[in-house]
């Protein structure tokens, strides 16, 4: 197993030897262990580590304590963490405290390795399972890309930055050309494949803090963070480039190809509004319509 493909634990306790103890088994067990010996250091590794979901914390710890840590966890982050808390306190008491402060199980020192493996696996399960409801909720589940509702929060989220940081916000309006005639020649399942193939094609050409979303059924948003009128376009025409260039294979059919039009506009320190930032991409989309598709049109700015 690769230790891309391993489950992340972070382990944060002040006594060395259970630390050692735990990455030692943890390690065996197949998980790849991350270490911090107070809270506020496991603070920063969950900082650097986003995948992190899955923890083993103890209760009292210099700096950040175990209690607080969860807090600042649950706060902090909007998407779910398993909190096992490993302690030397017991009792029914201490319990209820724990798990009405965030923590999801409790286990008492010393440890029994069997016990507490199980109790991970009983955490990974939980964590596959809201990953799974994150995924529905939040995402198009036929192409992957964020949903109408996400992509429109991001858009909204990344327009706010965009106003307080004072930077650029390119938005990318993408529409497939002809699309109705790809489901009326080939059938539905085969536009279905071609949505996927556009979307593939798009999240292959953007950067790791772009965010791609289904619009509506052959429309989709591109939110480019700091992109310039310049570079927006840049990236909405090499997708068109390579969508055009592609072969998508059919059986019994000759390959086909897809298109797409994208109108492309620009706000700067929050100006255009959203409304408009918006408009003026559909308005630019329509022009790339009505030129023939197969285009990008970079919106004229209009004023607000
Ligand atoms: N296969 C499939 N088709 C979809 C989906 N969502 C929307 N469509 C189809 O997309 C087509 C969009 O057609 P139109 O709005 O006429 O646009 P178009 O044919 O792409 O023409 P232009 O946009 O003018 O180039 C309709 O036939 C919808 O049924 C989907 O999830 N899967």
């Amino acid at each position: 197993m690769t230790n891309q493909s391993k489950v992340k634990v972070l382990i944060a306790d002040d006594d060395p030897i259970t630390r050692m103890l735990l990455t030692r088994n943890l390690s065996s067990w197949g998980y790849l262990v991350f270490s911090a010996q107070d809270g506020e250091q496991a603070w920063k590794i969950v900082k650097s580590e986003p995948e992190l979901r899955l923890f083993i914390i103890d209760w009292s710890m210099p700096k950040l304590n175990g209690l607080e840590f969860c807090q600042c966890l649950k706060n902090e982050q909007d998407f779910f963490h398993y909190i096992i808390m490993l302690t030397g306190k017991k009792g029914t008491e201490n319990i209820v405290e724990a798990m009405s402060n965030g923590v999801d199980d409790f286990v008492t020192k010393p440890f029994v390795a069997d016990e507490l493996r199980v109790r991970l696996k009983v955490g990974e399960r939980i964590i596959e399972q809201e990953k799974r409801l994150e995924f529905y909720a939040n995402k198009d589940s036929l192409t992957g890309a964020w949903n109408r509702r996400m992509i429109l929060n991001h858009l909204k989220e990344e327009w706010e930055r965009a106003t307080r940081d004072k930077s650029l916000l390119g938005v990318v309006l993408f529409d497939l050309d002809f699309f109705k005639n790809i489901n009326d020649s080939y059938g539905h399942q085969i536009g279905d494949d071609a949505l996927k193939v556009f979307c593939s094609i798009i999240q292959g050409n953007i950067r790791p803090y772009d965010k791609l979303g289904r619009y509506g059924g052959e429309e989709f948003l591109l939110i480019l963070p700091n992109s310039d009128d310049v570079k927006a376009f840049q990236i909405a025409e090499r997708c068109r480039k390579q969508i055009e260039k592609l072969k998508m294979p059919i059986s019994g059919h000759n390959p086909i190809t897809i298109t797409a039009s994208a109108g492309v506009a620009v706000c700067d320190a929050g100006k255009p509004s959203i409304h408009e930032l918006f408009k003026q991409c559909d308005v630019a989309l329509y022009q790339a319509k009505q030129q023939g598709r197969n285009q990008i049109v970079l919106a004229k700015p209009t004023g607000d």
